[in-house]
């Protein structure tokens, strides 16, 4: 029998991450969902959507900027699922404040929750791959695309993903002896209620209507369609696979052709 692969991906309850989740059972991996406790009803439809795929799925609460919490969500994943062969570090947030309205409490949160617990996230499973005696493991990290160029209006929020990147490449230097890969994903303008707060909140700030804000981003899209979940979990899927284990310390951007780098 095939040994069985497990995948933790944290902020799966909706969004890109659940997207992630979908495309990594999709791919032979059972599922720990590591995400805000309000969020286990949500999780408990993802769960089921992985179980009809024959996958094992299970939730495990977190709040991803405790490292504490962290290193709990790893356990707990093993003591479910039993292994652990890839961590997707996916949860995050974002404020829209322009830089000179920015406080010391949204620059503290938006950090701990997007940068610290990338730290925290890297700590938890590689020591956990060495605990369980791993030949191998992956962690893949959510940067953007506002990690290469600052985007207006998301000064603090450019800042964590900008962090993302440097954090990650360090790590993949560090971890490469012990085969463990460290990588991210650079998403664009993806239909999740993260881009559904944007628009509101730029909205609040320009007075254009409702949607108006995501559609002026569509002319700077080569692709011209918004991104879809399913976009970024190709990507990851890729990165979670065998098919990349000669990369490490690359953020992939995968925005339907905004950037170019
Ligand atoms: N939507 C977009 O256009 C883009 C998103 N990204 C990044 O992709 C990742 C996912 O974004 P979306 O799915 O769009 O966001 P979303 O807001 O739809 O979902 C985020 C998920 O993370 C969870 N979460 C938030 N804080 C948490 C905490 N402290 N502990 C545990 N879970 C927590 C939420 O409960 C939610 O389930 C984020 O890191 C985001 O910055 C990057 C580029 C573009
Ligand atoms: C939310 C985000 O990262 C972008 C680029 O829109």
């Amino acid at each position: 029998m095939a040994e069985r692969k497990v995948a933790v991906v944290t902020g799966a309850a909706q969004g890109i991450g659940e997207g992630i989740a979908m495309q990594l059972a999709k791919d032979g991996f059972d599922i720990a969902i590591g995400d805000l406790e309000q969020q286990r009803q949500k999780a408990q439809g993802v769960i089921a959507a992985i179980e009809e795929l024959g996958q094992r799925a299970c939730f495990h609460a977190v709040d991803v900027s405790q490292r504490d919490s962290m290193f709990a969500l790893i356990d707990a994943a093993v003591d479910e699922l039993g292994t652990l062969d890839v961590l997707v570090n996916n949860a995050g947030i974002c404020d829209v404040v322009p830089i000179a309205d920015v406080t010391e409490a949204q620059l503290e949160r938006i950090f701990r929750i997007n940068v610290f617990s990338v730290v925290y996230g890297i700590q938890a499973a590689s020591a956990k791959f060495e605990a369980l005696g791993k030949e191998k493991g992956k962690i893949i990290c959510a940067s953007s695309i506002a990690g290469f160029e600052g985007f207006p209006i998301l000064p603090a929020y450019s800042g964590t993903k900008f962090a993302v990147r440097g954090i990650l490449q360090a790590s993949a230097q560090e971890l490469a002896p012990k085969h463990i890969t460290v990588n991210g994903y650079a998403p664009g303008i993806v239909a999740t209620p993260m881009w559904d707060y944007i628009d509101q909140e730029l909205g609040k700030l320009n007075g254009k209507p409702k949607g108006q804000n995501m559609a002026d981003m569509l002319d700077s899209i080569a692709l011209h369609r918004f991104e879809y979940p399913a976009d970024v979990a190709g990507v990851v899927s890729f990165l979670a696979s065998d098919k990349a284990d000669y990369v490490t310390g690359q953020t992939v951007i995968v925005d339907g052709g905004m950037q170019y780098r």
